[in-house]
């Protein structure tokens, strides 16, 4: 089945066109990576796909329902772990994720064995603390706790990793492949492409709004005509970065 599926996709703000025609299709339990420069449009996409972003024009079909007719149900299935997230300020740690666990209405005896076995593997111990008493690492893994507790069909994450120690980046990732696995799928932004490497299945490149390249290494390999290199000589070369980087350092 297909888990995400655009057509058209687009945004405009006012005269300034953000995410311009995307077509996505990522099946089920695939780890999809979506990257670009900064500002190519990748939040706002993310935006438009929770449903927290009304497109200017296209459509967003997500495990076969449409959004704008079904938008309620879409986000009972999906798990979102935004770039800047906004979470209550005031709430300590715990009364966040029981605030989730009954949004979501889920089952509180096996959430709470979810949240001490993720609050164990991310070494979260601080859930007394008051959000705003929390840096952006804690939060972030807060929030991740409150998204994998729920094991949603679907997970957006932005920049994930971001903040997150070597530890709990390492435990995410390996979490992750895990819940791909099990048929989950996954749809994420980096801008370590080390990560977009080792852990997704297909990557699309986007700049300035557009879907400019998409596949799996080797399909980008070709794409890009790099023989050999990383995804990162890969994505400078096709985002046509490359020639620009030696010429500023040249400057310098
Ligand atoms: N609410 C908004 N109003 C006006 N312009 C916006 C708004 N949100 C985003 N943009 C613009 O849309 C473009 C895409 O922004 P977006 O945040 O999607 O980029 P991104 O790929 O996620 O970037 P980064 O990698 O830096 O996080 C940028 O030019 C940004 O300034």
């Amino acid at each position: 089945m297909v888990a995400i599926e655009t057509f058209n996709l687009t945004k405009d703000f006012g005269k300034f066109r953000a995410v311009d025609g995307l077509n996505l299709k990522v099946e089920e339990g695939e780890i999809y990576g979506f990257l670009g420069p900064n500002g190519a449009g990748k939040t706002t996409t993310i935006r438009m796909l929770t449903g927290t972003m009304r497109p200017t024009f296209g459509e967003i079909r997500i495990l076969g329902l449409d959004m704008k007719k079904s938008e309620l149900e879409i986000k009972k299935m999906i798990g979102v772990a935004p770039e800047e997230p906004k979470i209550y300020p005031y709430l300590k740690g715990h009364e966040f994720l029981s605030f989730v666990c009954e949004i979501y209405g889920l089952d509180k005896n096996q959430a709470n064995s979810r949240i001490r076995e993720l609050c164990e593997a991310f070494s979260v111990d601080y859930l007394d603390k008051l959000i705003l008493e929390m840096s952006h690492g804690m939060k972030q893994k807060l929030i991740l706790i409150s998204v994998l507790m729920r094991k949603p069909k679907v997970i957006f994450l932005d920049e994930p990793t971001v903040g997150l120690d070597a530890k709990s980046a390492r435990i995410l990732k390996m979490l992750l492949l895990k819940y791909s696995q099990e048929g989950c799928t996954i749809f994420m932004t980096t801008h370590i492409m080390e990560i977009a490497e080792k852990m997704c299945q297909r990557i699309g490149i986007i700049n300035s709004g557009r879907l400019i390249a998409e596949g799996t290494m080797e399909q980008l390999r070709l794409l890009s005509k790099t023989t050999q290199g990383s995804l990162e000589d890969i994505f400078l070369k096709l985002t046509s970065s490359e020639d620009n980087i030696l010429q500023i350092v040249k400057e310098l």
